[in-house]
């Protein structure tokens, strides 16, 4: 295999416990690599392997080197859990990283491109907010104007208008060619950033491919979830009513709620018709297209972990196919 990033059958293992069993994928230069998986799938694992701080079985290399023995100014690395200096400024702790490599960028541009400028570059790290600190741990990982950076979970704690800032700027650094693995739990995170998308369960690869190609394969049909009573959503009657003739949807119960399958937004007022007509009471509809929360509930077989809903169009009763955009999400996006 060629390319940025190589793992070849790689595996870990800590004991009793199998953190990654045989993983192998090819990350071209300039792409920006998603993985994700439930806690424990071996994300974070692969990430070490990647960068040489864990020793595997099998083949790693990074731009055709060794990744333990790469020179360091190449790689940027943002681990999951990282605790720089905590009395040293933002500043003063970016100045510091920037001193271990020969080049490096201009420490106040990196911070202001995180987004931490004037009074916050001046404080002592420790005084800062949760998501401040994360975006100086990224600004740590970039001061080196890597040319492939290791992003394990980067926004975890960062408000979403200083999510959607980061994203910018990892769009920004892969335009300008920079490799990009990133892991994280936020299926709107990859699905914007990233041109590919691993998923990793038990320490496996089970799917790997273009965001949309794996929404086509496995996120299902789009689909209109209908709030309603749990014992209305849990009848066998209710359920063979609307089986029968002139409602041409697959319906099913999902906790609670009645998720019509393949419905299409024209087709949102035959459904509410037929609802009615059979005297289903419903609170409200929402129509979803199928997305990667969709993907990553079908191939992990578990809830995905950023607590994230439906990323869908909410339609209030009686509304008479009005489309109200509250039931969105977009503002995670
Ligand atoms: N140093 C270690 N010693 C023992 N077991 C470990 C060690 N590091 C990881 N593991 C185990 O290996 C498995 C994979 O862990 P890993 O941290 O790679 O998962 P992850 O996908 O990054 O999880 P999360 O989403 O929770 O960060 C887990 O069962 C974990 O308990």
């Amino acid at each position: 295999m060629t390319g940025a990033l190589v793992a070849e059958g790689v595996r870990k293992s800590y004991g009793d416990v199998t953190a990654l069993d045989g993983v192998s994928l090819s990350v071209d230069t300039g792409e920006v690599f998603g993985l994700v998986g439930p806690n424990g799938a071996g994300k974070t694992t692969l990430v070490r392997a990647l960068t040489g701080t864990t020793a595997v079985e099998g083949g790693v290399s990074v731009l055709s080197a060794d990744p333990a023995e790469i020179e360091k100014s190449r790689i940027g690395l943002l681990p999951q859990s990282f605790s720089p200096a905590g009395r040293l400024t933002a500043r003063e702790l970016l100045a510091q990283y920037a001193g271990l490599y020969d080049d490096s960028r201009d420490p106040d541009a990196v911070l202001a491109d995180v987004g931490i400028e004037g009074e916050t570059a001046e404080q002592w790290y420790e005084t800062l907010s949760g998501g401040q600190k994360r975006r100086v741990c990224v600004a740590i990982a970039l001061v080196n104007d890597p040319e492939v950076l290791f992003l394990d979970e980067p926004t975890t704690g960062i408000d979403p208008a200083g999510r959607r800032d980061l994203w910018e700027l990892l769009e920004g650094l892969a335009a300008g060619g920079t490799t990009v693995f990133l892991t994280s739990h936020s299926m709107a995170e990859v699905e914007r950033l990233a041109d590919r998308v691993g998923f990793l369960k038990d320490g496996r690869l089970v799917a790997v491919g273009p965001p949309r190609d794996l929404i086509e394969t496995h996120g299902g049909r789009s689909r209109l979830l209908v709030d309603t009573d749990a014992d209305v959503a849990g009848s066998d009657a209710v359920l063979a009513d609307l089986d029968g003739e002139g409602f041409d949807f697959d319906v099913s119960d999902s906790g609670g709620r009645l998720v019509v399958e393949g419905v299409d937004p024209r087709e949102i007022g035959d459904v509410v018709d037929a609802l009615e007509d059979r005297g289903v009471p419903f609170e409200s509809l929402t129509w979803k297209q199928p997305d990667l929360e969709d993907v990553y509930l079908e191939l992990t077989g578990e809830f995905f972990a950023d607590g994230g809903g439906d990323t869908g169009v909410a339609v209030g009763p009686g509304v008479d196919g009005d489309i109200d955009h509250s039931g969105s999400q977009e503002a995670d996006r």
